[in-house]
């Protein structure tokens, strides 16, 4: 009996390579090399690239630390970008894995998608930065057949981008998409908020969860809630480019900005330069904090930072309100779980719910390497 013939291996270049990243690198290398699809072939932090070619990948015991460290090359995306083109002229497959939350390094998606380099990446800032970035991005995929894919923008690891793709694909009409969709916001809300009138200070919930590194360094980075604007606008704009997409009521959304976002930022304290001052001065709104939780209490409701896809109306919405005590995002969260509710036709009255952890290095690096593996 003859064997299969063996698969040509996908080439893989990793820029980025902080938590994520360097949790990707593991799980990638933890896949056995028989078995594996994959070669490691680059590796690019914020200093230095490392390049191996295909004949001399980076192996599952290698200390890819140190080789990247003491690389002679510099950190150049120009460069990066000529090794990988040339790779691919000569009929490999090949991967670039952004594991950073750069625009420099978005913006350079239709550049390597026109080379015929798929893009994979947790970076949300190419699909809810300025429309033109996304249109470019679009049509340089399908014009080489490279593909870009991004699970782990929304949601981190949980399945919240592939089920929306096939959904959309298979003909379903998605009426609204709602959840709790901020890791930081979901543990500042559920610790608040449980439905009872009093509790601890909203001030001294959102310092735990900046010490327990929950938040970003600067909490009115978390609060401000633009990640979860983002996050709507990668669903939104998904929705609506997809090839089968009817004309929806949504808005076009000319980046994250145009979404409704009702910040939680205290008007006195917007352009505090440091989270340290910030956290500070926040106790002096505690008690507005407090009315908002009185007031949810009274109607037996919890407060919840939610995201808010609404096609059949035709809103993209990110703000606090108030769901009932028995409501699923007051009662199956715990941590800083996201849920997202997929309201459609065929999923009503009931909707499809997909819930766990949405943040966080292990989980997110498996959402990256679920989608490099899709490539296979
Ligand atoms: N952490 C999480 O739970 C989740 C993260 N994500 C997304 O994953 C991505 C990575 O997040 P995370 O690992 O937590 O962040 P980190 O800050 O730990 O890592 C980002 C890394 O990117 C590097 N970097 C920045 N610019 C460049 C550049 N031009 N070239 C090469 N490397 C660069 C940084 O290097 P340096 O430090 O030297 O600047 C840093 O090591 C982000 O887009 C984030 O939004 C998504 C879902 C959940
Ligand atoms: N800061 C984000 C992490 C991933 O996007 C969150 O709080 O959910
Ligand atoms: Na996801």
């Amino acid at each position: 009996m003859s064997s299969a013939p063996s698969q040509q291996k996908i080439l893989v270049a990793v820029v980025g390579v902080g938590l994520v990243g360097s949790e990707f690198i593991n799980q990638l290398l933890s896949i056995p090399p028989q078995s594996s699809p994959f070669k490691l072939v680059s590796l690019t932090s914020s200093s230095r690239t490392l390049f191996t070619g295909k004949a001399n990948p980076i192996e599952p015991n290698a200390p890819w630390k140190s080789l990247l460290a003491s690389s002679k090359e510099a950190a150049d995306l120009k460069t990066l970008t000529a090794h990988l083109a040339q790779l691919v002229g000569e009929k490999e497959r090949v991967a670039l894995v952004d594991n950073t939350s750069s625009e420099d390094i978005a913006g350079m998606y239709p550049v390597w998608l026109k080379a015929g380099i798929n893009v994979i990446t947790p970076n949300k800032k190419a699909f809810s930065g300025e429309a033109e970035l996304f249109a470019k991005i679009l049509s340089a995929s399908q014009a080489s057949g490279a593909k870009f894919l991004n699970e782990a923008t929304v949601g981190a690891g949980l399945p919240v981008i592939a089920p929306l793709k096939e959904l959309v694909a298979t003909g379903d009409k998605i009426i609204k998409i709602e959840g709790v969709f901020s890791g930081t916001m979901s543990y500042i809300f559920n610790n608040f908020s449980t439905g009872t009138p009093d509790g601890p200070t909203f001030s001294s919930v959102v310092a735990v969860a900046r010490e327990k590194g929950y938040t970003e360094p600067h909490p009115a980075d978390d609060l401000n809630g633009f990640d979860v604007a983002r996050k709507l606008t990668i669903l939104s704009r998904l929705i609506s480019s997809a090839p089968s997409a009817s004309p929806s009521k949504l808005p076009s959304l000319q980046s994250f900005i145009s979404v409704q976002t009702a910040s939680l930022i205290p008007a006195a304290l917007e352009g505090i330069p440091t989270g340290d001052e910030f956290i500070k001065r926040l106790p002096e709104f505690d008690e507005e904090f407090d009315k908002l939780r009185k007031e949810a209490s009274k109607e037996n409701k919890v407060l919840r930072f939610v995201g808010v896809v609404d096609v059949a109306g035709g809103q993209v919405r990110a703000g606090l309100e108030k769901y009932p005590i028995d409501h699923p995002f007051a009662t199956s969260l715990g941590g800083s779980d996201n849920i997202v509710m997929f309201h459609t036709e065929r999923y009503s009255p009931r909707p499809l719910i997909v819930q766990g952890a949405g943040a966080g290095a292990a989980v997110t690096a498996m959402g990256v390497l679920g989608d490099l593996l899709k490539l296979v």
